[in-house]
């Protein structure tokens, strides 16, 4: 640590990090173990973000597997070269929307590395069973193309059925060769990939779209914590998004089926306390016409609206979330709208990395003058306004993934449902202590994650088996031990 403190620019500590995985993995997750909150921005957001911009003049050994359209029709071989045999998860991306920062083509290797490397640390999955894959299709992204040292083919995107083709005989291939419980989590596709492939592979595969599921059950999470802090429940509260994509959509669906079990109330209905704003202006039914298919379940009745202010004035919701992957686009206006509706304001800026997000934590505490509830996708400092000192929450899907693949390991599942989503999202919320509420805070410290990741696993496995869908027979009687007992630590044996 002493010698990492030394680099003072971000990706060169990332780099060193890098460096240090390579060379002696054991030390590299004692590091980021013992000191999540200090290194969990390096290795994983923000810096991630940045070293995947400048993945091609950074690189030194390549990490992770990669599987271009020059490996069509021989994918199952090149999946075998790989020196693991025992895989149980997979995070891969093709690169199209890395983070908010677009198309990165198979630069997003760094997306796939980093999260594996936090399902190792903050779940407990052993590194030698995890597989970063980077399927490399080509990218649109012009200035990528004309890099001297960008690493990947050097043609526009393949799609329709050329894309399929090569997704399909990847998902066959990974069937075959690790059976039918390795997970396979998809992350970083442009919509209109992400959703049918997950659509596609959920009846046949373990497969979860961290972008669309994982971001949503942390939201769930944030927002049952903060309950405790506005009070009502979910159901007496009004949602409005600005962002209709993966995240948008997915923590939209997830709160509508949560209020839903809730309230016994249809989805139908209980979807209509939740309203989304994209870039051409609040969804609405007179736009249902020229809606991708994703946003049409949101195309309430309403005059059109533009602007996010305006929506907020004519919707007055309770609770602000930002998806929409374009940074600044929280104003002061629209805070300090959201601050004369609601006595406590509850604003989420969950587009990543820093650059991306819809308003700082300084401005959204400032603009509310101390009164928002925020929680960010990437981290920020704690912020003091008129000598009270605000701890922003980070609501990022880290702190559910790698205790949600857990769980699913541990059980031995071999499909993905919606109740193990809110499972998890029960389990993060009860982690949120009152030490942590009386700051503002709705989520717990990232320096627990590892217990915080035993009992998401634990509760996910208890999902798993109550719906029959776990193969690891017979139950384990307690679950949360049992996850303990089968998490990876990097000890360092004593041979006297
Ligand atoms: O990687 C992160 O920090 C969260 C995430 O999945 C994204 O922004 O796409
Ligand atoms: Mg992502």
């Amino acid at each position: 640590m002493h010698n990492l403190r030394q680099y003072e620019v971000p990706l060169q500590r990332y780099m060193a990090m890098m460096d240090l995985q390579e060379r002696n993995e054991r030390l590299f997750y004692k590091l980021l173990i013992d000191n999540v909150e200090e290194l969990l921005p390096v290795v994983y957001t923000p810096t991630v973000g940045e070293a995947c911009q400048k993945y091609g003049s950074i690189f030194r050994r390549p990490q992770g597997l990669y599987i271009s359209l020059k490996e069509k029709g021989k994918i199952l071989e090149v999946l075998k070269n790989w020196p693991e045999r025992n895989i149980q998860v997979i995070v891969v991306t093709d690169g199209e929307r890395i983070l908010g920062l677009g198309d990165l083509g198979c630069q997003g290797m760094g997306i796939p590395v980093g999260k594996l490397s936090l399902y190792t640390a903050l779940g407990g999955l052993r590194p030698s069973a995890c597989l970063p894959v980077t399927i490399d299709v080509g990218t649109n992204n012009g200035k990528l193309l004309n890099d001297e040292f960008y690493i990947g083919l050097r043609q526009r995107r393949a799609t329709g059925q050329e894309y399929a083709e090569l997704l399909d005989e990847f998902m066959t291939a990974v069937k075959k060769n690790y059976g039918e419980k390795v997970i396979v989590q998809f992350e970083d596709f442009a919509n209109h990939n992400a959703f049918e492939l997950l659509a596609k592979y959920s009846p046949t595969h373990l497969v979860f779209n961290d972008d669309i599921q994982g971001t949503a059950s942390v939201v769930l999470a944030g927002l049952l914590a903060a309950l405790k802090l506005v009070g009502g429940t979910l159901a007496d509260h009004t949602f409005l998004f600005l962002g209709a994509g993966e995240a948008g959509t997915g923590i939209a669906e997830l709160i509508a089926l949560e209020i839903s079990k809730q309230t016994n109330a249809p989805l139908e209905e209980t979807r209509k306390k939740i309203w989304l704003v994209d870039s051409k202006g609040l969804i609405v039914s007179s736009r249902k016409g020229s809606l991708q298919h994703f946003k049409k379940p949101w195309a309430h009745d309403h005059e059109p609206i533009k602007g996010l202010l305006d929506a907020v004035k004519a919707i007055k919701p309770t609770v602000l979330i930002g998806s929409s992957g374009v940074g600044k686009t929280f104003t002061k206006e629209v805070v300090e709208a959201m601050a004369s509706i609601n006595e406590k304001p509850l604003i989420l800026a969950l587009s990543n990395p820093t650059s991306q997000s819809e308003c700082t934590a300084e401005e959204a505490y400032t603009w509310s003058e101390g009164r928002a509830i925020f929680a960010s996708g990437s981290p920020f400092d704690p912020v003091e306004y008129n000598s009270r000192v605000f701890v922003p929450g980070q609501a990022n899907n880290a702190y559910i993934f790698p205790g949600f693949g857990l769980g699913l390991v541990i059980s031995g599942a071999i499909r993905v449902h919606d109740d193990m989503l809110l499972a998890a999202s029960e389990a993060l919320a009860e982690q949120v202590k009152q030490e942590n509420l009386d700051k503002v805070l709705i989520y717990p410290p990232f320096s627990n994650i590892r217990k915080i990741s035993a009992n998401i696993a634990a509760k996910v496995a208890a999902k798993a088996y109550e719906l029959g869908l776990a193969s690891r027979l017979p139950r384990p009687k307690d679950l949360v031990k049992y996850a303990e007992s089968c998490m990876y630590s990097p000890l360092y044996r004593s041979y006297r």
